[in-house]
């Protein structure tokens, strides 16, 4: 497969990361998610991007709460066109928006650890805003995931903001109001062509029909058992384009339960650890990696210690990856 890194003068600092630590958790009902960063840094991922990569760090070493964002009580916060905990949602990733900006746009790769996936919303508005300035293109999304996360907020049955990021991000899901996402500007979308899924297998029937109408190109775990991995992959870069900035969101909830139990919204027949580190692997080899989001990592979902440590070392083991630990 030819995929040539873009031309010199767009690569990001291949030796600089910023990193993003967001304990949000806003997004879902289930309390936990929020720690996971703390968790992912207390295991050391930092020091080894540091110390064993040799990338330079800026950015967060303790985690945001977003505390002065956030609405006095839920009372304060009611749904709004069906979404919950609107305000804290649009608030918050409006913030995560600029920190991502802020790296993307000296060059850094922006590394952010969550959350649940509705942060998506502020890490993708913020490198797409900043890859245009600093490029002037269009960035390409990879999203690994076991959900499209594409609902509107009235083709979602639950609610839960995690299950809309990639709506208001291609400007499916519009709305006016900046304190309900209007803040999300023209700049700052997605095009629907330039994103790729990897890994569904629990899409929402009115997301179906998004996915159809709008032609998204998704692979499925049916393709990845008909194709394998390797082929996968590779389609997935040929449609994003070889001459484009990558940003790849990561839902830990990709991966196989068996690899990855402890998470708000697991879902078996997924991606074996090593499938998920090789979509990683892959991406970095492009050479056009501008931005990570590792999400969903709730620590207190496993059924027994051992689930919950594997998770951790799985989505640590995702972000070295894609950082490019294991390429030789
Ligand atoms: N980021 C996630 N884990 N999303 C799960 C979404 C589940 C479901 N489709 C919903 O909209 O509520
Ligand atoms: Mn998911
Ligand atoms: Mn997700």
């Amino acid at each position: 497969m030819t995929t040539s890194p873009i031309n010199q003068r767009y690569l990001p600092k291949q030796d600089e990361v910023g990193v993003i630590a967001v304990g949000f958790s806003g997004g879902q009902p289930k309390v936990g998610v929020d720690d996971g960063p703390q968790v992912l840094i207390d295991s050391g991922l930092l020091t080894q991007l540091s110390q064993d990569l040799g990338y330079k760090l800026f950015g967060d070493d303790k985690v945001n709460l977003y505390r002065e964002l956030l609405p006095q009580s839920e009372n304060a916060d009611p749904p709004f066109r069906n979404m919950k905990n609107p305000l804290a949602a649009s608030a918050v990733t409006r913030r995560i928006a600029q920190q991502t900006y802020e790296h993307s746009v000296q060059g850094r790769i922006a590394l952010t650890l969550g959350g649940d996936h509705s942060i998506a919303i502020g890490t993708i508005a913020g490198t797409a805003k900043a890859t245009r300035e600093r490029l002037g293109r269009e960035i390409g999304v990879i999203w690994v995931d076991a959900h499209s996360d594409i609902n509107t907020p009235e083709s979602s049955d639950s609610g839960n903001i995690h299950g809309m990021p990639v709506a208001f991000l291609t400007g499916i899901a519009k709305e006016e109001r900046e304190e309900y996402f209007g803040w999300l500007k023209e700049d700052m979308l997605l095009n629907h062509r330039k994103l790729v899924y990897i890994g569904l297998r629990d899409v929402d029937a009115g997301e179906k029909r998004i996915l159809r109408e709008y032609g998204i190109k998704a692979f499925s775990m049916f393709d990845i058992d008909r194709h394998g991995i390797g082929r996968v992959v590779e389609m997935a870069l040929a449609h994003i384009g070889a001459d484009t900035p990558i940003h790849l969101s990561f839902d830990v909830d990709a991966l196989d339960p068996q690899w990855a139990p402890s998470t708000g919204t697991p879902v078996r027949g997924g991606l074996t650890l090593r499938e998920g580190d090789y979509i990683c692997e892959s991406v970095h080899e492009t050479g056009n990696l501008i931005a990570v989001d590792l999400v969903e990592v709730n620590p207190y979902l496993a059924s027994d210690e051992k689930g919950k440590q594997e998770t951790i070392r799985a989505g640590s083991s995702l972000v070295r990856c894609a950082l490019g630990e294991s390429l030789l």
